[in-house]
């Protein structure tokens, strides 16, 4: 027996209430419910907002009255992001969860049995159990409002806060169907209890209507009926069936208790969906995983169990097994939930199953002997592993209103608690099977370990590539044909050598200080050499037995010294270092030494450089025979002009290179080196005048 509209609604019937508001009449809609909301109390802040703050807020134009408080729902529709995470079709369906989440409390509170799904034509989403109702009597600190009023239109109302309604619980906040109302354009409420049926509806989180009796009723629940508003998640948006369908199935294997009926009008469906369905699996989890991995061979069989805490509410449940062949485009996956949420960012109750998992198999490898069990890591178990985790457990934290991450401690303390000894059993039971396991983790394990040896000898090998010394001025020409490094003594000569270059083919490096004696250096002295260092990355090779030819950046190596006995100190060094550590360089032909000239001998208009005393007495007896001449004597690189230097011994077309050879056999190469290396600086220096004169006339490039 119906009532019409305009009958009298629960307040009328209830004593308690008085004086109860008169109930707002259906028929004047959003916009009088809106009007309702009481308006501030004027008291105390009154006293501030006079005049005296007035010309401050004029002048920012922010003021106490730009500080707003949004009342009722209106702050879920002005930030709808904040509660659902967004408003797109993720966002979309979580409101699904949030009203399906109502009713899976319900039955894992041992309230609700069934739950029924229903999808129909117009786009309307209805989620009906049958569970104890949402309470319809007035609410003690609402007067005027039902319990069912509250819990649709004011935020954080709810029975979950005290856990004396429901013990574990996935609503905590009192927020997510009141969510839901706020974001529907339409939504209808049905409760049966206490012998009747109830009913009452709104629209984008107004009552359209006080709660109605609509008549008497043996039957128990709550229908939830709506549809998202276009204005918020965008027009046409709408429910997808195969996404419904999967969150409700997900729903049904996480507890066993509840049998979900699903139905959608067919012409909704665009893909395998199917229009009816009934979801009922008494296997739980372990059935989950073995539909999720289908044919996919695996280590070992599931692992999996359900086990519950002694003395208080919790539970946890489980599935995984492992396998080679990855679980379609992924190498493993871990679903896990809390209380039936589903918990995507995963958190502490997955962190305490992988802690368990990694514990138990040490433990076991220790057990058996396997030395190998302890590379084990908690990426290593999980990485090719197919997992489902469930946990039931007393008031969880999450992050945000959508739930998708667990942060309770609790949550990793007990999971792990609880999986050691069914784990422990597990292996031992079936020491085949514990083994193959163990092997094929130890496996990942190893595989890992030489993955990230590879990765660094990788990075090694980037970093010299792309971080050249600071000091390095590199030339613009990429690759390595045609051009060439000039290895500079001290940074005035370096100044004077960047100016008369060709930055195009030619880098300059300048190297401070002393270098190493590296004849007599260990390979770790050489290496800690900054110097020495800096000039292995500038040539983009490693030193010594890793050193390949193809890694050289340029063409050339030229050493350019001051042409006097520290100079020829500075160039045997270098070559010593070239010759020990790089020979392959020398043994190819690519390492020179730059002719920087020792005198200008000038006669009027008439201007040679001369490389050394021989030379200058040659051009003397030649050239400027009979001539009135200036010579002048250059102290060192840095003391030339870059035109003179560019002219003298650096540009291609006019310098001299003398390029650096090894003697033919291994006698005379050690003799070489103990040559350069002698103590006596002077006969270094002779040696490498003879040497380069030589060369030059041997070589001119
Ligand atoms: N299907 C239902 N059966 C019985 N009571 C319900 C049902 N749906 C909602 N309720 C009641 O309404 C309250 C508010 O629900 P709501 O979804 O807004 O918040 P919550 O579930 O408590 O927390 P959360 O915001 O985390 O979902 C619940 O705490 C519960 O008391
Ligand atoms: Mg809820
Ligand atoms: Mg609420």
């Amino acid at each position: 027996m119906a009532k019409p509209a305009e009958a009298p609604s629960l307040f009328d019937l209830s004593p308690a209430p008085s004086p109860a508001p008169a109930p707002v009449p259906a028929s004047e809609g959003p916009r009088a419910a809106q009007g309702r909301s009481p308006s501030p109390a004027p008291d105390k802040p009154q006293a501030l907002s006079s005049a005296a703050t007035a010309p401050v807020a004029a002048a920012s134009g922010y003021s106490a009255a730009s500080i707003e408080v949004l009342e009722g729902l209106e702050p879920v529709r002005k930030r709808p992001g904040m509660y659902i995470g967004g408003t797109d079709e993720r966002a979309l369906h979580h409101l699904f969860a949030e009203v399906l989440d109502n009713a899976m409390d319900e039955a894992v509170a041992r309230h609700a049995k069934r739950i029924e799904v229903v999808l129909d034509a117009e786009g309307f989403l209805s989620v009906r159990d049958d569970g104890r109702g949402i309470p319809v009597d007035p609410h003690p600190k609402h007067p005027g409002k039902s319990a069912l009023e509250v819990v649709m239109t004011v935020l954080h109302s709810g029975g979950k806060f005290s856990g004396k309604a429901y013990e574990t619980s996935g609503g905590l906040h009192g927020v997510g169907v009141s969510v839901v109302n706020a974001l529907s354009e339409r939504l209808e409420v049905t409760v049966w209890r206490d012998g009747f049926e109830w009913r009452q509806s709104f629209s984008r989180g107004h009552v359209l209507g006080p709660v109605e009796q609509v008549g008497p009723s043996r039957k128990r629940g709550t229908l939830i009926r709506f549809r998202p508003d276009e204005e918020i998640f965008g027009v046409g948006a709408a429910f997808k069936p195969a996404r419904l369908f999967r969150m409700a199935r997900s729903k049904a294997y996480l507890f066993r208790g509840v049998e979900i009926r699903w139905t959608c009008a067919a012409e909704r469906i665009t893909d395998q969906t199917p229009t009816e369905a009934l979801l009922h699996f008494p296997g739980g989890l372990a059935d989950a995983l073995a539909e999720r991995i289908g044919e996919v061979e695996t280590v070992t069989p599931a692992f999996a169990g359900r086990v519950e805490r002694q003395g208080e509410a919790g539970a946890v449940e489980w599935a995984v097994t492992w396998t080679a062949a990855g679980f379609g485009e992924a190498d493993g996956f871990v679903s896990s939930y809390c209380n039936t949420v589903s918990t995507p960012d995963g958190g502490t109750h997955e962190a305490g199953f992988r802690a368990a998992l990694v514990k138990g198999l040490k433990a076991y490898g220790e057990l058996t002997g396997e030395k190998r069990a302890g590379l084990i890591t908690a990426e290593d178990v999980i990485a090719n592993a197919g997992a489902l985790v469930s946990v039931f457990i007393r008031n969880p934290e999450f992050q945000g209103q959508t739930k998708d991450r667990l942060s309770s401690p609790e949550g990793q303390r007990m999971v792990e608690q609880l999986l050691r000894d069914p784990f422990d059993h597990w292996l031992t039971e079936s020491p085949k099977q514990a083994n193959a396991l163990l092997a094929f983790i130890i496996e990942r394990a190893e595989e890992r370990l030489k993955r990230r040896k590879d990765k660094e000898v990788q990075r090694a090998a980037a970093t010299r590539k792309l971080r050249l010394p600071g000091k390095l001025a590199d030339c613009t020409r990429q690759a390595a044909e045609g051009t060439e490094l000039f290895i500079v003594e001290g940074d005035s000569a370096g100044g004077s050598a960047k100016q008369a270059r060709d930055r195009n083919t030619q880098a300059i490096l300048p190297l401070r200080g002393k270098i190493l004696n590296v004849a007599s250096a260990t390979a770790d002295k050489l290496r800690q050499n900054q110097e020495l260092s800096d000039l292995a990355l500038a040539l983009g090779v490693q030193p010594g037995s890793r050193f390949r030819i193809e890694d050289l950046r340029y063409e050339r190596i030229v050493i350019m010294t001051d042409a006097d006995v520290d100079g020829a100190h500075i160039a045997a060094l270098l070559i010593t270092f070239f010759y020990r550590s790089m020979p392959e360089a020398i043994r190819q032909g690519r390492v020179f030494l730059a002719l920087p000239p020792l005198y200008r001998i000038q006669a009027g208009a008439l201007s040679e450089y001369a490389r050394d005393d021989a030379h200058r007495d040659e051009l003397l007896a030649t050239t400027f025979k009979g001539k009135k001449v200036e010579i002048g004597r250059f102290k060192g690189l840095g003391e030339m002009m870059a035109a003179q230097l560019k002219e003298t011994t650096m540009d291609p077309k006019k310098r001299t290179l003398a390029r650096v050879t090894l003697p033919a056999s291994e006698e005379e190469i050690e003799d070489l080196v103990e040559r350069l290396m002698g103590r006596k600086a002077e006969a270094r220096y002779q040696f490498i005048q003879e040497n380069a004169r030589f060369a030059t006339a041997d070589l001119d490039v």
